[in-house]
């Protein structure tokens, strides 16, 4: 199987290139915004998509339009780690995967995966008017969006389970008092820490928390190059981490 990189001189998009070789799959070559023919390291998403049955994108939203073209005209599978995207790199997105597999996943690590489904199973059983529910974020000083892309799907989960829509209750950036049946978000930026995340549900009389954090980066590498297996040979769609540990 050939894989591809885009974002391969990322920290993240390294990684994934290490652990491709590590599982003796076919490293293609990579995307960056700097060509390096030594390393098969090309700008044009299309030459890339040319040479790969699948490509990890773990590289900027900016670039996401014009990767979804270039792969779905290529008939490249996409696996896609990146996170904060506009209204319209997501719709990007959406229409690729009528044409190509697609998978996306805010974060590739399996606890976080389970927790996802832990977090739709107490939204669905905590009353919203007893329980407040606050998602707390933390990552590394170079992190560009906030609140990370984790901390947004696991309070889509938690609303899918409360039977809400997340951009009606979310409150992020808050001054006075919390709103009724919110749902929060805050987010740290510090040093060099991977990753944390975790959902805190308080009510009048105890606490729950669901948390998670990553010590090691590859923990997401080796979670997109199992995707990149996963995804390749499979109809066009929208899929998701949940369904490789369901599979
Ligand atoms: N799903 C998951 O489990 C995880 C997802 N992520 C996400 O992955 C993404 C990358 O994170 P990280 O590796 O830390 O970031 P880095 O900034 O280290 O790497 C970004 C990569 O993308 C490339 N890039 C940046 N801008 C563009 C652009 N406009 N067009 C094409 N390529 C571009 C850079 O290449 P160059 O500068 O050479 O052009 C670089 O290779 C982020 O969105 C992050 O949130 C991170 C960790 C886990
Ligand atoms: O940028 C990162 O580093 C990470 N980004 C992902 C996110 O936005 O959720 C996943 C992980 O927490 C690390």
């Amino acid at each position: 199987m050939r894989i591809g990189i885009a974002g391969i001189t990322g920290r993240l998009g390294a990684l994934c290139a290490e652990e491709v070789v590590a599982s003796r799959l076919d490293l293609a070559g990579g995307l960056s915004r700097q060509a390096d023919p030594a390393r098969h390291i090309v700008t044009d998403p299309a030459i890339l998509a040319d040479r790969c049955d699948v490509v990890i994108d773990v590289s900027s939203p900016e670039a996401t339009c014009a990767h979804a073209e270039a792969f779905a005209r290529a008939g490249c599978a996409w696996v896609i780690g990146t996170t904060g995207f506009d209204a319209a790199q997501e719709a990007a997105i959406t229409q690729a995967a009528l044409t190509i597999p697609v998978l996306k996943a805010a974060n590739f690590a399996p606890g976080l995966t389970l927790l996802l489904d832990l977090a739709r199973q107490l939204g669905a059983r905590l009353p919203a008017d007893e329980y407040d529910a606050e998602i707390l974020e933390t990552h590394h000083r170079q992190k560009r969006d906030a609140p990370s892309g984790t901390a947004l799907a696991i309070g889509e989960r938690f609303a899918e389970g409360r039977n809400v829509a997340l951009a009606n209750v979310t409150e992020i950036d808050r001054s006075g008092l919390r709103g009724e049946g919110a749902i929060g978000f805050a987010s740290l930026r510090a040093g060099q820490i991977v990753g944390e995340h975790s959902l805190i549900l308080t009510s009048g009389t105890e606490q729950i928390t669901l948390s998670h954090r990553a010590f090691d980066r590859r923990v997401f590498a080796q979670g997109a190059v199992k995707a990149a297996r996963w995804l390749a040979g499979k109809p066009a769609g929208l899929y998701t981490m949940t369904e490789i540990f369901e599979a």
